[in-house]
């Protein structure tokens, strides 16, 4: 288990697992009050938290599906990416996708934290590249049956 630098306000709580083997820690919003998202309105919900994480791993920030199917509350940018190098406080992007109005309160957990591995590449420029079954077919070629 690696273990991670995190910098956060006294008020806020450690994201946590909310079950034994949950890949993902729920996120809370850090208001100090509760703020209204209307329908198809958006907001960056401030965390309070700051995390030093090591190269090679990333957060990924994402959606609770309860809040998604109940509500329609999604991330607008779909999963938020947390670069390795990012010190900043990690903010919630989200979205009112619903027809009512949404109401986060502080501490309300809106999203979840998932660490993750990531590779570095480079680039070698080629004019072919290798033979495969697939080629270019994509985008649903291969039918739904
Ligand atoms: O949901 C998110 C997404 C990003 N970030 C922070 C961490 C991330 O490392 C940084 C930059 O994110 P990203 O690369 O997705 O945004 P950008 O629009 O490309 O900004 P930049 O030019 O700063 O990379 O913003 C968040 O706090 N929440
Ligand atoms: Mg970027």
């Amino acid at each position: 288990m690696y273990q991670v630098k995190i910098m956060k306000k006294s008020n806020v709580l450690l994201p946590q697992y909310e079950t034994s083997n949950a890949s993902g820690m729920d996120l809370r919003a850090d208001l100090d009050e509760e703020i209204v998202l209307r329908p198809g309105e958006r907001a960056l919900i401030p965390t309070g938290i700051h995390i030093e994480l090591p190269a090679g791993l990333e957060a990924q920030v994402r959606a609770r599906s309860g809040l998604a199917i109940k509500y329609g509350v999604g991330l607008v940018n779909g999963i938020g990416t947390i670069d390795s190098d990012y010190r900043g406080e990690i903010k919630i992007p989200v979205i009112n996708w619903g027809q009512e109005d949404f109401l986060i309160r502080p501490g309300d957990r809106i999203a979840q934290l998932v660490i993750c591995k990531y590779e570095k590449i480079s680039w070698v420029p080629v004019e072919h590249l290798g033979e495969t079954q697939r080629g270019s077919g994509g985008f649903g070629h291969t039918g739904i049956e």
